[in-house]
């Protein structure tokens, strides 16, 4: 039998994800303390109840949801913080908190992108920075954007711990009318898929900027899940499925949709935008610009083969031309 007392939550973000997610909780019985940065967007919540900045269709309950902009009294109740700022901000927007502040808490990162600082996964970073326990952390993975989120299109998430525990309390929250999550126990290895997909589907962006057709992006795709397989098999070795939603469907939604934040700045930058002027053009972040610098520091170590991450770490951050680089990846795909 199901409790009465509403689950206490914390998201922390508000962005798009946040906003979507604050949504999907909103369908279940939850009481839900929502954190943004932005004293301006958090006012106009309170007022006009939906979020001005991102996904402004989607109404915000206020007796479910309470809006605030002091990250303390975000989480002091909450038993679950879900995190869902982008990597390269978050440890910024937990200024002040302490390990003490997350005790006992449940932490669920909603993030699919690394800690730019120290290359770590954010859970391991959330372990190391807060002493979370591994069996209070997990993540939100699955071919899932916030855009059809809004419009209560059918949609599957799968919630990835190290146990499955934790894992099926997170799915319980998150599934609704519209979305079904499921567990799965498999954490670093979803965490690294997600972060690696948002990777190809610059990839993608930049040769579809660039003219390259279905063809050649169908070859890109089948290349980069086996780019992914190889990493995540040697960075953490464990028996996984890669056809599963979690891997396959997220890189194949984000490699396909015109909603996808990552596949639109690889856009821009094959039809010659600076990175700057890509970033200015987008409201949104495109998490795999970070993430490639982390991946590849990352493969120093492991040196798999990677023609793809290479190639885009070499546009972004080498000044290699979009034009040359995806010319030489091309004789090194299958
Ligand atoms: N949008 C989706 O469909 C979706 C789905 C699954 C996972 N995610 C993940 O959710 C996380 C959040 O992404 P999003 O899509 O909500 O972001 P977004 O692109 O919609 O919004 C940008 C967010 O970044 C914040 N931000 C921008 N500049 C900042 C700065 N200088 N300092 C602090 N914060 C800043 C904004 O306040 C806003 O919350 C990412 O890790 C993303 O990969 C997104
Ligand atoms: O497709 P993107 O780049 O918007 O990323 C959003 C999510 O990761 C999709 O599951």
């Amino acid at each position: 039998m199901k409790s009465s007392t509403p689950v206490k939550i914390a998201m922390i973000g508000g962005g798009s994800w946040a906003t979507a997610l604050i949504k999907i909780l909103s369908e279940g019985n939850n009481s839900v303390r929502w954190w943004l940065r932005s004293k301006t967007d958090a006012d106009h919540i309170r007022q006009f109840h939906h979020n001005r900045s991102y996904l402004s269709d989607v109404q915000i309950n206020p007796r479910k949801v309470k809006v605030c902009t002091k990250i303390r009294e975000a989480i002091r109740d909450a038993d679950f913080v879900i995190l869902a700022v982008p990597a390269a901000f978050i440890a910024e927007a937990l200024t002040g908190l302490t390990p003490t502040h997350f005790a006992g808490k449940h932490v669920v990162s909603a993030i699919k992108g690394m800690i730019p600082a120290t290359n770590q996964l954010v859970t391991d970073w959330a372990e190391e920075t807060y002493n979370v326990p591994k069996d209070h952390l997990s993540c939100i993975a699955g071919p899932c954007h916030a855009e059809e989120v809004a419009l209560e299109k059918q949609s599957y998430l799968t919630i990835a711990s190290t146990g499955n525990e934790c894992a099926q309390r997170v799915s319980d929250l998150l599934t609704c009318r519209f979305v079904q999550a499921s567990p799965l126990n498999d954490l670093y290895g979803v965490e690294y898929s997600a972060v690696m997909k948002n990777i190809i589907a610059l990839a993608c962006g930049i040769t579809h900027g660039l003219g390259y057709g279905d063809n050649f992006q169908a070859v890109l795709v089948s290349n980069a899940m086996q780019e992914i397989r190889r990493f995540v098999d040697a960075v953490y070795p464990m028996e996984r499925d890669l056809s599963r939603s979690a891997y396959l469907g997220d890189l194949l939604v984000t490699a396909y949709s015109p909603f996808s934040r990552n596949r639109t700045f690889g856009t821009l930058i094959g039809r010659g935008y600076t990175i700057q002027s890509a970033q200015t053009e987008m409201n949104m972040i495109a998490e795999g610009y970070y993430a490639v610098r982390s991946i590849y520091a990352i493969n120093s170590t492991y040196q798999v083969r990677m023609p793809i991450v290479d190639a885009v770490y070499r546009i972004l951050y080498e000044g290699a031309t979009p034009t040359a680089e995806m010319a030489l990846l091309k004789g090194k795909l299958v």
